[in-house]
């Protein structure tokens, strides 16, 4: 990915964390990170929005940490290049939301 990422500022948070707060990702207590978790129909689905996501972030060279069990995904998203939370972690929020309100 081009470019080097920076922890995002107050002033980015404020702009950019509500939308994704309001869809359910909340911010992680001791680390610059967001989370959220995704129940599906069933493991098909779990599986199938994984590999959409996984695809976009070999695409991407940004990658989730993630837990899947049965119809359950857990996501957190943070950039360690810069030890927090940058834009790209912003960019594939959006995207995992795009594919996870096409798949349930
Ligand atoms: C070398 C490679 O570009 C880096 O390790 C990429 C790969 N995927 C990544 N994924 C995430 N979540 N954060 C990173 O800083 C990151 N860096």
């Amino acid at each position: 990915m081009a470019g080097k990422a920076h922890q995002l500022s107050g002033e980015e948070r404020e702009q950019l964390l509500p939308t994704l707060r309001s869809v359910g990702w909340n911010e992680l207590d001791g680390r610059d990170a967001i989370f959220k978790e995704f129940h599906f129909k069933d493991f098909n689905r779990a599986f199938g929005f994984m590999t959409r996501v996984a695809l976009q972030a070999e695409k991407l060279d940004h990658h989730p940490e993630w837990f899947n069990v049965y119809n359950k995904v857990h996501i957190t998203l943070s950039t360690h290049e810069c030890g927090g939370l940058s834009e790209r972690d912003i960019n594939l929020a959006s995207f995992i939301e795009q594919v996870a309100s096409q798949m349930s």
